[in-house]
């Protein structure tokens, strides 16, 4: 038998949709035991996922039967709402995420970013800082809005500022997304759905449907889908994904998920330095000098003394 190569577009628990290489969308089942090394999985496949599969045909009706996995470049879990000590893949192979951000109505707060971006960090996506309401925002606020953006690029975090509003720099912004599959995520009001609205009408049709299962009591991370924006462009804009939880870090590790952290941690006096109290630290005289920003430092600190600040 032939087998075939698929990209997993959604799933619904016991079937997959899978793009195959001509464009059709085949109806796929998983036959056989699939693990992940080290991990309890709820759904051994997930959106993104390139998969190897054999075609059936009965009653004239052909269907896929997934025989094997391709190695992920990467995944985002979460924990499992069924299963303790499970955790679930929301997504796999992405290449990177969008944060999107206000300033105002609500105001995303630095801690929030910074949070994301460690555990984007930590799953090896890249984030994109995309600024959206710039609409509402008086000159001053404005400056500062580049103020901020500033700072992230010179972290090496790519930014835009957006405005689903008005369509102001959404050209540009489509063009971060051409050729990549992309997580969108964003607190509740900062305009994700008006922005996928703008590029991408008939998506939200879906995720409205998608909505609607949910508000009837059935579990929506079953019902994880990437959209096909335009050929190769993939959105992944799942109800109830707000941010990426669920990475577990190390004090020690920390800092090496800041990226202007992380190619001086070494040089302290002690080489176990938390970049804290202790004397003699590389971090804490770059923060004096400038050279790291004091909104990145406390978000540290605050990470590294176990604080929540995802609000
Ligand atoms: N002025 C202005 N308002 C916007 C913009 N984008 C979105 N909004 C408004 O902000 C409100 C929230 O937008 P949504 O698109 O529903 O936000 P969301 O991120 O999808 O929120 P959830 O569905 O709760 O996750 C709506 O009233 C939008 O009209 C913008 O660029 N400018
Ligand atoms: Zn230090």
């Amino acid at each position: 038998m032939s087998m075939y190569k698929g990209l997993v577009l959604r799933s619904t628990g016991s079937w997959y949709d899978v793009k195959m290489d001509d464009g059709r969308v085949l109806k796929c089942r998983l036959r056989g035991k699939f693990k992940i090394k080290g991990l309890k999985v709820t759904n051994p496949l997930a959106v993104g996922d390139f998969v190897k599969f054999e075609i059936e045909e009965k009653n004239d009706q052909e269907s896929g039967v997934i025989k094997e996995i391709l190695p992920r470049e990467n995944y985002l879990i979460r924990q499992s709402t069924r299963k303790a000590h499970h955790v679930h893949i929301i997504a796999a192979n992405l290449d990177q995420a969008v944060l999107v951000a206000t300033l105002v109505m609500p105001r995303t707060s630095f801690g929030f970013i910074d949070r994301f971006l460690v555990s984007a960090e930590a799953y090896h996506i890249s984030t994109v800082i995309a600024f959206n309401k710039t609409d509402l925002l008086e000159e001053e606020d404005l400056e500062y809005q580049r103020d901020v953006m500033k700072m992230y690029e010179g972290i090496g975090y790519e930014c835009i500022e957006i405005s689903a509003e008005t369509g102001y720099n959404i050209d540009a912004f489509e063009a971060l997304l051409k050729g990549k599959k992309t997580l969108l995520s964003g607190h509740s009001g900062v305009g994700k759905s008006t922005l996928i609205n703008r590029i991408a009408p008939e998506i939200e049709q879906r995720t409205n449907e998608i909505s609607a299962f949910a508000n009837k009591g059935m579990h929506t991370t079953t019902f994880a889908e990437m959209f096909e924006i335009e050929d190769d462009t993939y959105i992944i804009d799942t109800p109830g994904i707000k941010e990426l939880g669920l990475v577990h870090i190390e004090p020690e590790e920390l800092a090496g998920l800041f990226p202007e952290m992380r190619d001086m941690t070494g040089e302290c006096r002690f080489y176990n330095c938390k970049h804290d109290k202790e004397p003699g630290c590389v971090v804490k005289q770059a923060v004096k000098e400038g050279r790291i920003a004091i909104p990145r430092y406390e978000s540290y600190l605050s990470m590294l003394n176990g604080e929540d600040n995802r609000k």
